[in-house]
């Protein structure tokens, strides 16, 4: 086996950030937070980060459908480890045409694959408590990357499995869209040879375009 040199810090970053999203959502919920106005108590209503998040992941993939000539392929996920849940929207995209795409783990060491996923699909469990429907195989068009940490030029750091660098690495030509919450950012990040970044991230505060928009899913020198 070959050990990373920086498996040790990526695993102490991990924890760290798992524990902070954990904290972050328990926190979070759509209200609307009374406040006091000029004339007496009124009612603010306040969007939770997540609904945020999800308008704009929303926003991005309708804007992307419209340049499309047939109906555009989503690969999403279902949530794991306290992630932003985006299954509403996945119920949204059905709704409105958008095909909807959610990956399986076949193996530890492969890429992963994209089954079709509706409303009506059967789910399975998988490998590491993912569960995925049982339908056909589909190829993503835009494909969303769960952060658990990440930087601006799109480098990401995921549980450690490798599944989405080893996925990217395969589709150059898939829109990768990695989606959070903006304080995931990590100034330090660092980053390998087989790191793939994601081409786009969506988080609650809006777009944030890593320069790999208009390319290819590669690599950049680093620094
Ligand atoms: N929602 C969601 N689904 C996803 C991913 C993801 O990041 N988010 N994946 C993205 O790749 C794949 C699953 N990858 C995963 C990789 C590791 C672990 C995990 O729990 N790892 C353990 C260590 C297990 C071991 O040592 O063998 C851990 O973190 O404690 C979970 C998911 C596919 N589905
Ligand atoms: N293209 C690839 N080919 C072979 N192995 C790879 C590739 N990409 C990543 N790996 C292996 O996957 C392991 C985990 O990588 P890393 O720590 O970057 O995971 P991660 O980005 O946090 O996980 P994920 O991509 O699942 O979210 C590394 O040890 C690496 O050897």
């Amino acid at each position: 086996m070959i050990v990373s040199p920086h498996s040790l810090e990526k695993k102490i970053l991990r924890k760290t950030l798992l524990d902070q999203r954990r904290t972050f959502l328990h926190s979070q919920q759509d209200s609307y937070s009374p406040y006091k106005g000029k004339f007496g108590i009124e009612a603010k209503p306040t969007l939770s980060p997540v609904s945020v998040l999800i308008k704009n992941l929303r926003f991005y993939v309708l804007d992307k459908a419209s340049t499309f000539s047939r109906p555009l392929i989503v690969g999403g996920v279902w949530p794991l480890k306290g992630e932003p849940d985006l299954r509403s929207l996945f119920y949204d995209f059905y709704r409105i045409g958008v095909r909807v795409a959610l990956p399986r783990v076949v193996r530890k060491e492969s890429p992963l694959k994209f089954i079709e996923w509706s409303p009506f699909s059967i789910l399975q469990d998988g490998l590491y408590k993912t569960c995925s429907p049982i339908g056909v195989f589909l190829e993503p068009d835009v494909l969303f990357v769960p952060l658990l940490g990440f930087n601006k030029k799109g480098y990401r750091i995921g549980y450690g499995g490798g599944f989405y660098d080893r996925t990217l690495a395969l589709r150059p030509h898939c829109l990768s869209v990695g989606y959070g919450f903006s304080w995931q950012e990590v100034e330090n990040l660092f980053y390998e040879d087989h790191d793939v970044p994601v081409k786009v991230i969506i988080t609650e505060q809006g777009l944030l375009q890593t320069g790999l928009s208009h390319g290819k899913n590669e690599k950049r020198s680093k620094g």
